[in-house]
């Protein structure tokens, strides 16, 4: 905790092996100060795997894990104050009110409770649930109760900020809320790791992001680099493609996904192409669209991201 540059995470080779399955195969990655890092990827390509052994909840089969500068296989007290973590189930206690829930939290941190109720009144502010402060957690929305793990992870203060899949199951306005929430930690400077299968989220919330699939980093970069770099600017989609379409785009060479019932061409900023290609075989059944980061994983894997 020394040095302010140095990387708040440094996992090196990290592996997680259950019996036979390797379910993260030796990945390295650094979290800097100040940054909000996404591991993306489908559903079972290792994302929880990877963040339970960040937090210490499930132990690294092989390889090296430094947080704040600190190797963990040491023991994780020097590091655990520092951390907030919000796992993917919610794990509040139903049967405590969410102040209580809060202030329960804050003991296993040895807050006292005068600092521990000043902390929890700002959190619930922060968070838009003052006004449910004594009600039981289990009459909240979903939202809601995201909102308020989200205030417990953050109860101690920590400099590092571990989210598990932050808005899965929620409705667009309640992951736009919990969106707006994240943006202003991370504008606040807390370090943030998070996993999501949500394109729009690791766009929209990560300066960096780790494409994982099969237990393996694909790639890393900005989220608009990995756009440029593997989609390009624009997108063609076409719904039920002629074969002389399908033909032409072999024959051109065209940076293209075939799959079953559509055919996806990827291009420049001021592609002519595309204007002749819709006239010429289009019609109602093509769509022109910004590449995005689904693209960025379908020309990697040749699947999408979303089941
Ligand atoms: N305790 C366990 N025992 C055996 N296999 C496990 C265990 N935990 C996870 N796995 C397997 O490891 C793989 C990676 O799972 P993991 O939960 O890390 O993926 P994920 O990318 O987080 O997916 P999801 O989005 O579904 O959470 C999966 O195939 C999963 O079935």
């Amino acid at each position: 905790m020394t040095n302010a540059h140095a990387p708040v995470i440094e996992a090196r080779n990290i592996t997680k092996r259950f019996g036979d399955f390797l379910a993260v195969d030796a990945i390295s990655f650094d979290l800097l100060p100040g940054e909000c890092l996404g591991l993306l990827g489908p559903n079972g390509a290792g994302k929880t795997s990877t963040i339970r052994m960040v937090y210490g909840f499930s132990p690294l089969t092989a390889g090296t894990l430094k947080i704040f500068g600190v190797d963990v296989s040491f023991g994780w007290r020097a590091v655990r104050f520092g951390i907030g973590v919000c796992q993917q189930d919610n794990n509040l206690d139903p049967d405590l009110t969410v102040l209580q829930n809060l202030e329960v939290f804050a003991g296993y941190f040895d807050i006292p409770r005068g600092a521990a109720r000043e902390k929890a009144d700002q959190l619930l502010r922060f968070m838009a649930l003052d006004h449910r402060r004594n009600d039981m957690v289990s009459s909240l929305s979903g939202g809601m109760m995201r909102r308020m793990v989200l205030a417990r992870a953050l109860i101690n203060d920590p400099q590092l900020l571990i989210l598990d899949e932050p808005t899965t199951g929620l409705d667009p306005q309640s992951r736009h809320q919990v969106w707006e929430k994240l943006e202003k930690l991370r504008a606040q400077g807390l370090s943030i790791l998070l996993t999501t299968h949500n394109m729009d989220e690791a766009a929209r919330l990560c300066d960096r992001l780790i494409i994982m699939d099969h237990g393996k980093i694909l790639v890393t970069g900005s989220p608009l680099d990995l756009v440029r770099e593997y989609a390009g600017h624009h997108v063609l989609e076409i719904l039920e493609p002629a074969d002389e379409l399908r033909a032409f785009v072999r024959a051109r060479e065209l940076m293209h996904d075939n799959l079953d019932h559509r055919l996806i061409i990827y291009g420049g900023e001021n592609d002519r192409l595309f204007e002749s290609i819709g006239m010429d075989y289009c019609g109602e059944n093509c769509i022109r669209r910004m590449a995005t980061l689904e693209d960025v994983f379908l020309r990697l894997t040749g699947r999408e991201l979303r089941e």
